[in-house]
């Protein structure tokens, strides 16, 4: 089996290199092809895949094609692939919003998958939701999961609208963790700390809260609480977050996401055209 990355970014070259590492395929069965000059020469520097400049040598040998450019480059890129794309293919789009229906019609083919991969893929603790349509069937489906864990887990969603509402928990969610990291080494610093113990205090304590969650079955209320001492500091503060509605607030961000991804499917259906 050939699997073909298409572009080679943070995502594309991430999932290239989790295949790689894996030994799922041989070395020279993993292809990849970005449109950039500078990044087709960054590839070439590490051995472990075949790096091609035209979609003409790589898209007819390929039977998995991982479609991993930004979804406003999906349409010219469509374009340029349904000409030399065949019957039995498989194509993965790691594209936010861009459809199904807009991939089956954009391509001319009809087995695809749309999986919402995440960051932490880059640490093999990765989060993929995905769909599959129809025509994709048990067996390439154990395939493409196969693939998919190679970047750490993945999850099997009935809906596109499920991959969309996933987008604005996982997809995007670790960046709500930075921007929650962000804020915690805001507040040292103005404490005073410096910029090496902020590090510090911040990193420890995510990665120990972290560890500590998933040690048990307790939710994070439970935690919460065990933290907290009646009348404490911990109270304090989680009644401050209470008072000023935090909880809801990220609640609405999620959402946004969530809704952001539901709308990028709506610009990016004119590809049928
Ligand atoms: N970065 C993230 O955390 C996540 C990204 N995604 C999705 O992954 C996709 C890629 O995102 P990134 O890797 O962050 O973007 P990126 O900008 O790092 O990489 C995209 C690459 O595609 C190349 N490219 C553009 N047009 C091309 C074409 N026609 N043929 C070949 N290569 C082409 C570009 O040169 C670039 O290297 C996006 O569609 C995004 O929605 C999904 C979930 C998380
Ligand atoms: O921000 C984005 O659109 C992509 C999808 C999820 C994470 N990054």
């Amino acid at each position: 089996m050939k699997v073909l990355v298409i572009g080679g970014g943070n995502m594309g070259l991430t999932y290239a290199e989790a295949i790689a590492k894996s030994r799922f395929l041989k070395d020279r069965d993993l292809l990849i092809l970005d449109a950039s000059k500078e990044k087709t020469e960054e590839l070439r520097k590490k051995s472990h895949f075949a790096v091609y400049e035209s979609l003409n040598d790589c898209v007819p040998i390929a039977d998995v094609i991982f479609i991993a450019v930004k979804p406003y480059h999906a349409q010219a890129l469509m374009e340029d692939l349904k000409p030399l794309v065949s019957e039995g293919q498989i194509f993965i789009s790691l594209m936010a919003g861009v459809t199904i229906q807009a991939l089956k019609n954009g391509l001319g083919r009809n087995k695809v998958v749309r999986a919402m991969p995440n960051l932490p893929a880059q640490v093999g603790k990765g989060l993929t939701s995905f769909t599959a349509s129809d025509e994709v069937s048990r067996l390439e489906l154990s395939t493409v999961e196969n693939l998919l864990d190679t970047t750490g887990r993945s999850v099997r969603l009935d809906t596109e609208n499920d991959v969309d509402a996933s987008t604005g928990i996982s997809g995007s969610g670790p960046a709500y963790i930075f921007y929650f990291m962000q804020s915690m080494l805001e507040a040292a610093r103005k404490m005073g700390f410096s910029e090496h113990d902020s590090k510090v205090l911040v990193e420890q304590t995510f990665a120990g809260a972290v560890e500590l969650f998933a040690s048990s079955d307790l939710d994070p209320e439970a935690w919460m609480n065990r933290v907290a001492s009646k009348g404490g500091t911990t109270r304090a503060a989680l009644d401050s977050m209470e008072d000023n509605n935090v909880k809801a607030l990220i609640q609405e961000a999620a959402y946004a996401a969530f809704n952001r991804a539901v709308e990028l499917g709506k610009e990016y259906s004119d590809s049928d055209a």
